[in-house]
């Protein structure tokens, strides 16, 4: 799947991932045998095993021994909820120990259910069932929560997060950032002309062909509203950012989608590009408290970045076009300033 791409409607169709941990052979047979219904076994013999299986391939389900020689389950549990990429995996514990100490200790450090030995099939698989029934339905809300469901790419609330992190990552570590904001031209007329069911098919078209450029697996294609889209490119110097914005263009242009009503006759769009990198004045001095602060819930960088694109896109409107212009961020301008800038070009 494409970077960035949030529509894994066919992954409720694959079949469970299913690890199972335990030191003991047998047991693993017999949870093998009683689990094989359910999806797809891995096993793991001791903790390290286990992790390092977790990470090449994240699972759905963990059945997890309590005691094993050298990394404890319960270490094992506490390692994966450390890595934000494991946490949500719901994890079973199963042990020897019916004893309330245990169960309290796993169930406290994150574990989702408790399974005592000696291991009864149709037990272990009606609580299998019912865990992994409950993750897809997680996965799915969370799924919908996070794209925009016309079009699939990730939506406002994932871009705004997105951009968060990364433009604190990028001040925290010297990293460049770039951001591209993409506003269909004559949208309005393409759908007075071609109709709202083609415009929704235009907005899906153009959403696929920025998920075509922007393929790192960092690259965030996302829909900002409306006829705009957003290009979030962390480590994306200007050249970079200015080298992708072309590329979106033309990919668009060859797309050639009709569009009866502008002289031009294809569906073009604007992109303006902000960039921050060791070029951007005030790069090298330390982010201060006052960009940290939020306002809105975005830390006041984000909003600065994001109001930099906008302004590139806005220049990019009014001088043409199917386009796109460049915009390089200022730290040293205070935030208040770069947010009424387009308020000023446009009196
Ligand atoms: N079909 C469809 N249209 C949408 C959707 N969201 C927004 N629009 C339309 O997008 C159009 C945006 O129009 P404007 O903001 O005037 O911009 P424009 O016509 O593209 O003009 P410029 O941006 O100046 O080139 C409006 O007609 C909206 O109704 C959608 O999900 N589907």
């Amino acid at each position: 799947m494409k970077a960035g791409m949030f529509d894994m409607r066919f992954l409720d169709t694959l079949p469970a991932s299913i690890l199972l941990v335990d030191d003991d052979p047998i047991v693993i047979q017999v949870l093998g045998k009683a689990l094989a219904e359910l999806g797809r076994l891995r096993f793991a013999m001791n903790g390290e095993q286990a992790l390092n299986l977790c990470r090449q391939s994240v699972p759905d389900l963990v059945l997890l021994d309590a005691e094993m020689p050298g990394m404890s389950g319960f270490e094992v549990l506490q390692t994966m909820k450390a890595d934000p990429a494991l946490a949500h995996v719901p994890v079973v514990f199963v042990t020897s120990h019916s004893q309330q100490a245990m169960e309290e200790r796993g169930l406290a450090l994150g574990a989702v259910d408790f399974i005592a030995k000696p291991i009864r099939p149709a037990i272990v698989v009606a609580r299998a069932r019912t865990q992994l029934r409950l993750k897809q339905a997680i996965d799915r809300l969370q799924r919908l929560a996070s794209t925009d469901g016309l079009t699939g790419v990730a939506n406002r609330r994932i871009l705004d997060e997105a951009l968060d992190r990364e433009w604190r990552r990028s001040r925290r570590g010297g990293h460049p950032l770039s951001l591209l904001m993409l506003d269909i031209d004559h949208f309005k007329l393409y759908n007075d002309s071609c109709g709202h069911l083609m415009g929704d098919r235009c907005l899906v078209a153009v959403a696929q062909s920025l998920q075509g450029c922007a393929r790192r697996p960092s690259d965030l294609v996302a829909r900002y509203g409306g006829e705009e889209f957003a290009v979030l490119l962390p480590d994306t110097d200007a050249a970079g950012a200015q080298y992708l914005a072309g590329q979106v263009l033309e990919r668009l242009h060859a797309l050639a989608i009709e569009h009866p009503a502008t002289v031009s006759k294809v569906v073009s769009a604007s992109v303006g590009v902000a960039t921050v990198d060791a070029d951007s004045p005030g790069w090298g001095q330390p982010s201060s408290e006052e960009e940290i602060a939020e306002i809105a819930g975005m830390s006041r960088g984000s909003l600065r970045m994001l109001a930099v694109a906008d302004q590139a896109l806005y220049q990019a409107k009014l001088t043409g076009r199917n386009q796109a212009v460049f915009r390089r961020v200022d730290l040293t301008i205070p935030l208040p300033d770069v947010l009424t800038t387009r308020v000023r070009a446009l009196t």
